[in-house]
């Protein structure tokens, strides 16, 4: 067997996904007509021509415009239900998944609108394409901490269906330090705790996530390397890192594929995981940043491996569940053929 097929046969969880970020242009063009809400793109083609960014901030302005479509609680269960389907045919095993619920309350659509949208599409893949899910409901970072905790109180009915909160946006500028209350405030409630840092923000970002907020695991992190201490205390607590290959490519948070730190990060024992981020926008799913980086940087049989089981080793499941896809890794790896 190839290496590219391995890679995609391989059992694995994605833990970093914005729903909103999944949003393809074909469904994108659907919802918008049958919403009657007009986009200022004639065809798909001019859509994906739009999708090239200097910087987060450039991609970001277009994804908040994408999400301006979703009205509907049907419209969120389509665009979660779409992205499952693709998940499950990467032989995704466990996702967690993103959502940016003031994207869409600011808009004037209900929390409840959009998570129950979603919370239906999760439960029938569950049923449907075999496949576990969690749910991750992300702060943005832009806005201030009030609204950041009106948002939390917001989810409080939700409460069993939400399994962490995150921190996402515009990086620079918006320290997590600024979420310090609102992430004390999370974990009361028993969520679970992550946040997007270290992407064009600096290690000291990182460490901030670390010991202002205590979170669980770190979204991107690819600075760290820039902070030989910081390597050091993430390898010692075995900090799940969610790296996005094609999203660092496409952001210009690496110059080239072929610069990605992704294999450095593995030889210093850091817990990195690949995950496609926004994958309707940066060029493909999660197979996709696997078998995309192969060549480039001479990603080997025994790193997917590694790759493939730090994905549920740094999940939110129980770790009787985890172990239990480690085993479905072995089992794969012993019976897959030459
Ligand atoms: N890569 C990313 N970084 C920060 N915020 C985001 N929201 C969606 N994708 C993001
Ligand atoms: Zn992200």
């Amino acid at each position: 067997m190839n290496l590219i097929t391995f890679a995609q046969s391989i059992p694995k969880a994605e833990l970093h996904l914005h729903i909103e970020g999944s949003f393809e242009p074909e469904l994108m063009f659907e919802i918008a007509r049958r919403n009657n809400i007009p986009i200022p793109y004639n065809s798909i083609n001019e859509v994906k021509a739009a999708y090239n960014f200097n910087n987060l901030q450039e991609f970001l302005d277009i994804y908040y415009a994408g999400a301006g479509v979703l009205i509907h609680k049907q419209d969120f269960y389509d665009l979660t239900y779409a992205y499952l389907c693709r998940a499950a045919n990467d032989n995704v095993k466990h996702v967690e998944i993103f959502f940016d619920p003031q994207t869409h309350t600011h808009r004037g659509i209900s929390f409840e609108t959009v998570i129950e949208g979603i919370l239906e599409a999760l439960h029938d893949a569950r049923k449907n394409l075999d496949l576990s899910s969690y749910l991750i409901m992300s702060y943005l970072r832009h806005l201030d901490e009030d609204d950041a905790i009106r948002t939390l109180q917001q989810s409080l009915p939700y409460r069993d269906h939400i399994t962490a909160v995150g921190l996402d946006s515009s990086e620079l500028g918006n320290p997590p330090s600024k979420f310090a209350e609102v992430f004390s405030l999370s974990r009361d409630q028993g969520y679970k705790l992550c946040a997007h840092a270290g992407e064009e923000g600096p290690a000291e970002y990182i460490w901030e996530a670390l010991t202002l907020l205590n979170v669980d695991r770190i979204d991107h992190g690819n600075r760290c390397l820039d902070d030989l201490k910081l390597i050091t205390e993430l390898s010692n607590r075995q900090i799940g890192l969610t790296i996005c290959p094609l999203s660092n490519d496409k952001l210009q948070v690496v110059s080239d594929l072929s610069e990605h730190p992704i294999k450095t990060m593995l030889e210093h024992n850091l817990k990195a995981t690949i995950n496609s981020d926004d994958p309707a926008y940066f060029g493909g799913y999660i197979n996709q940043n696997f078998t995309d980086l192969i060549t480039p940087i001479g990603l080997n049989e025994q790193n997917i491996i590694q790759l493939a089981k730090n994905s549920f080793q740094t999940s939110f499941l129980p770790d009787t569940e985890i172990e239990t896809y480690l085993d479905m890794i072995d089992n794969y790896v012993q019976l897959m053929p030459q």
